[in-house]
This record gives C-alpha cells, sequence and structure tokens, in this order.
C-alpha cells in the first residue's frame, strides 16, 4: 500500500489551520502530516502543535514553494497531498477523492477544483485552475522541481507545466462547497491586493520562463 503524506504550508493562518487539521488527522489514508509554518507570527505553531503532526517552523518568511520544499525535506511518503491552511469547508470525502486515483488509477498527480462554495473563489478556480494548492502527487515528480524555493507563488504553474511536459497524468477533482479566505479578507483590502499582485508577478515569472525555454 503506498503511504500518503499532507504537506501544508501555513503563513499566518490560525482562523483556519485547526479545522484543516481536524480533517487530515481524521483521514485513515494519511499516514504523516507535516504543517510547515512559513515565518508565521500568529499563533498558527501553538494550534498546529495541539495535533499528532510534524510542526516545521521556519524563522522567516520564504515564501510557499520554500515552505513546501522544507516540508518535502521532511517527508519520507510515496505519495504527498499539498493543502492549504486556510480552507473552510474541507472535508474528509475532499481529501479521499484527490488522493485515491493515484492509488488506483494510475493518476500521476489531481487538481482540486472549488465547486459551489462561494461564487468569488469559484469563479477564479474555474477560470484559472492550474492555479490551485489543493493537489496530490506522487512524491518522486516533486522531488524533480529543484527551483521550488525560488519561484515561491508560482509553485503551482511550475508543477502543471513539468507534469504535462513530462506526460505525465493529471485529473481534475471537483471538490464541492469548499472555499478559502482571500488575501483581501485575510489582509485588508490595500495589503491583500498588494499580496495577490507580487503573487501574481511570481506566477507571470514562471510562465514567461517557460515559453521562452520552448
Ligand atoms: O509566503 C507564503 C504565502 C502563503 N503561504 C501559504 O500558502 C497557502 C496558499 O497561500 P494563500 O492563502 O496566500 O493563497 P490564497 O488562499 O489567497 O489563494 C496558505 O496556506 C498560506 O498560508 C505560505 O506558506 N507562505
Ligand atoms: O485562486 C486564485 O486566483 C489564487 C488567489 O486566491 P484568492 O483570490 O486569494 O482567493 O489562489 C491560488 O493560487 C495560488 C498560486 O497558484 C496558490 O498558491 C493558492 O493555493 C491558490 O488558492
Amino acid at each position: 500500500m503506498m503511504s500518503v503524506a499532507a504537506i501544508i504550508p501555513a503563513y499566518n493562518e490560525e482562523k483556519t489551520i485547526g479545522n484543516v487539521l481536524n480533517v487530515v488527522s481524521n483521514c485513515s489514508l494519511i499516514n504523516e502530516i507535516i504543517v510547515v509554518s512559513d515565518g508565521s507570527w500568529d499563533n498558527t505553531v501553538n494550534i498546529a502543535k495541539n495535533y499528532n503532526v510534524k510542526v516545521i517552523e521556519l524563522k522567516d518568511n520564504i515564501g510557499k514553494g520554500g515552505a513546501i520544499k522544507a516540508g518535502l525535506k521532511e517527508c519520507s511518503s510515496d505519495i504527498v497531498l499539498l493543502l492549504d491552511a486556510d480552507l473552510i469547508g474541507l472535508r474528509e470525502n475532499h481529501v479521499y477523492d484527490l488522493i485515491t486515483p493515484i492509488i488506483h488509477e494510475n493518476i500521476d498527480m489531481t487538481v482540486g477544483i472549488f465547486k459551489n462554495g462561494r461564487a468569488i473563489t469559484d469563479i477564479a478556480q474555474k477560470i484559472a485552475p492550474d492555479l490551485s494548492g489543493q493537489r496530490a502527487v506522487r512524491k518522486l515528480i516533486l522531488d524533480e522541481i529543484k527551483d521550488m524555493d525560488i519561484v515561491r507563488y508560482g509553485i503551482e504553474v511550475t508543477l502543471t507545466i513539468h507534469v504535462n511536459k513530462k506526460g505525465y497524468k493529471i485529473k481534475d477533482i471537483y471538490l464541492d462547497d469548499i472555499t478559502h479566505l482571500t488575501k483581501e479578507e485575510k489582509l485588508g483590502f490595500i495589503n491583500g491586493f498588494s499580496s495577490r499582485l507580487r503573487m501574481y508577478k511570481d506566477i507571470l515569472k514562471v510562465i514567461s520562463k517557460s515559453v521562452s525555454n520552448k
């Protein structure tokens, strides 16, 4: 039987990380749970420590890709479930639906797409499903990506480009009744929007590099 780890990068997610950990800790398919606090200064780490999970505490905020890379270093499972810590409405069946195609259908990566959650997040995911942070991937594929830490929010696009290039099999999975906090909800409009612009910059860098390498 293949082993499964959940890696959850978290930067100041005290409001939501408890619920995410309630779900993954009760999921029998998951053998290993790694929370990577990416320089959080709120209660994220204290909350995570209440669960039976490995907590990696990065001193500085290095970006999402770097946080996932730090989690991968400590991970020894065959399949990695990547989940954001700001999910609202995550249920065990979502986790199951993301993982089982890799175990039973010879799929290499699943990508979770929000559906019937909130219009604002459903529409964002419909327009750009490749940005989704909810995925299950074979660990050996993640290990092939060397510049994960440099790309920051470009990690999902990097992964999708890599998987397509190598001809690995992807399956989209619709996740019902789930949403997440938007950056503007977490940080306020001005800070949230500027964080969003920095995220788009990270993503565009990855896309333009991939286009110029073609
Ligand atoms: O520098 C960062 C930025 C984000 N994250 C985490 O990466 C996930 C996705 O980021 P974010 O919530 O900003 O994306 P959004 O939900 O807005 O799409 C969340 O668990 C964040 O806490 C992180 O570990 N380091
Ligand atoms: O869906 C999107 O447009 C962006 C931004 O989400 P919000 O507008 O803050 O809800 O979020 C996703 O993209 C990031 C980059 O790929 C991922 O890291 C996040 O996990 C994902 O939710």
